[in-house]
């Protein structure tokens, strides 16, 4: 049921950036001199090793897109091409940008990185808080206005776009990187290699795109993805007839699992009134606590989640590679977004303890179950003075445990002889490299 149109691409090599001819931090080496700032000296200069081998040069547009439709629905658009930029906070004037296809297609004269928000919807308020909560805050003059910034990135503008909205810049290279739901990036990246997610797991917007049939009538004995297949009323003439917004995640979805009789139609939002109204004999919609399915007599099926989705950050490829300080602010936001997430839930106690030595201490603190915190804990000699001498008498020790475990810790604490116990919330835990990290640059081919 479903076909592919092919849009061909214009696929004209990005042009280099050709600017700080006499900065002596350019890095020469190959035909044009890329200037790379800020603290990756190195990864200029991996991105220009990886280039000089041939196999990596970076083109934009990529040579094809495949932009499925289905049969019975109309066509998707083509995606967007660069649009005519609006006047930047710093980057002074923007000229209209060349349209795609033209040799200048990558907008590298504009030296400003930009971010994405979501301008709407639960996303918009849940994604800045958790900045905040990175320290990341951002400054918006007033809250209809779509422009922003955050001062601890100076380089950097933040747009407030609808979220597919922001996907679709990603791609045609008006935004740089972005924060979205992982639906989003599937639905409107349909595949593209552009897009790369950075952090997959930012704990909120959890939800599963899902495929839902009514509870009555027909549908009352079927509880698989396999038992609807099966159903005899399904015909060419009769197609199971699904209402989606996913008009690309659905129609895919549905052809590798090998139903054959299927139609769609598309909707922006109340699909699960559908069924009930007539129009449809299925949903695919979002499901987060399957109260609105449960309200319209609707339930999903075993076999029938098409996705699970929470909030990513996502950036493009190519402005990773090639646009000046999108590498070091996605670094840098990504090691704030780890060290947070990693810290939330956990808790640092600190207390004094009674002992002959740190590593007698130690061992009573690690004879507990709750007391290991991360990577052990970290005993200090509390010194005083006692008839004229320098003794030691109690040791202080540090430790991190879970927010759950914490009366746990505490209890376990005292009855090893810990007093005094001081406990705080913890905003970071930087580890030394981020895995995330690694394997973008290992993406990157970096
Ligand atoms: N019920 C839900 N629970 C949790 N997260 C959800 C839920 N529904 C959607 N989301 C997530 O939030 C994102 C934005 O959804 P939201 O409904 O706020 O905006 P939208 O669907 O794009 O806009 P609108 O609903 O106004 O058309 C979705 O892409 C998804 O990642
Ligand atoms: O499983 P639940 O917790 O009930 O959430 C699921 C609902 O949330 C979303 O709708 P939204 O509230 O965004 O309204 P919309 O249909 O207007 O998009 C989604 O489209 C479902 O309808
Ligand atoms: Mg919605």
């Amino acid at each position: 049921m479903t076909a592919f149109r092919i849009f061909l691409a214009d696929t004209e090599q990005a042009p280099s950036r050709s600017s700080a001819t006499s900065d002596p931090r350019r890095t020469e080496g190959s035909s044009s001199s890329i200037f790379f700032p800020g603290p990756f000296p190195f990864l200029g200069k991996k991105i220009l090793e990886a280039r000089k081998r041939g196999g990596k040069r970076r083109r934009w547009p990529p040579p094809s897109i495949l932009v499925p439709f289905s049969t019975s629905g109309p066509p998707l658009p083509p995606p967007l091409g660069p649009s005519p930029g609006p006047t930047s906070l710093r980057s002074g004037a923007a000229r209209p940008l060349p349209l795609r296809g033209d040799p200048e297609a990558l907008p590298l004269e504009r030296t400003v990185v930009r971010l994405g928000l979501p301008s709407k919807g639960r996303m918009a308020d849940e994604t800045l808080s958790l900045l905040k909560n990175c320290q990341l805050s951002v400054r918006q003059v007033n809250p209809r206005q779509y422009v922003a910034d955050m001062p601890q990135l100076s380089n950097l503008e933040v747009w407030f776009q609808r979220p597919k909205d922001i996907v679709r810049k990603l791609r045609s290279g008006d935004l740089d990187i972005g924060i979205v739901g992982f639906d989003t990036v599937s639905e409107y990246g349909q595949g593209n290699e552009d897009l790369v997610v950075v952090h997959d797991a930012l704990e909120y917007g959890a939800c599963r795109l899902s495929l839902a049939i009514p509870k009555y009538g027909i549908f009352e004995n079927i509880n698989t993805l396999h038992e609807l297949a099966q159903m005899p009323q399904w015909t060419a003439e009769r197609p199971l007839r699904i209402v989606t917004g996913f008009s690309y995640l659905g129609p895919k979805f549905l052809k590798e699992k090998g139903l054959d009789h299927v139609s769609f139609s598309t909707a922006d939002g109340a699909l699960e009134a559908a069924p009930a109204m007539g129009i449809a004999d299925a949903i695919i919609d979002l499901v987060s606590s399957g109260t609105t399915l449960h309200e319209n007599d609707l339930k999903e099926i075993e076999g029938g989640v098409v996705l699970e989705s929470q909030a990513v950050f996502v950036a493009s490829r190519r402005s990773l590679n090639i646009r000046e300080g999108v590498l070091e602010i996605t670094h840098e936001i990504l090691e704030r977004l780890e060290a947070h997430l990693r810290a939330t839930g956990q808790v640092t106690m600190v207390a004094n303890m009674r002992g002959n030595s740190a590593k007698e201490v130690a061992e009573r603190i690690l004879s507990q179950t709750s007391l290991s915190g991360l990577q052990g804990p970290t005993i200090s000699p509390v010194y005083c003075k006692r008839d004229g001498k320098v003794v030691v008498d109690y040791y202080a020790i540090v430790i991190c445990v879970p927010q759950k475990t914490l009366y746990k810790s505490v209890q376990q604490l005292r009855s090893i002889g810990g007093s005094g116990v001081l406990v705080s919330d913890l905003t970071y835990i930087f580890e030394e490299e981020t895995p995330r990290w690694r394997k973008l640059l290992s993406q990157l081919g970096l």
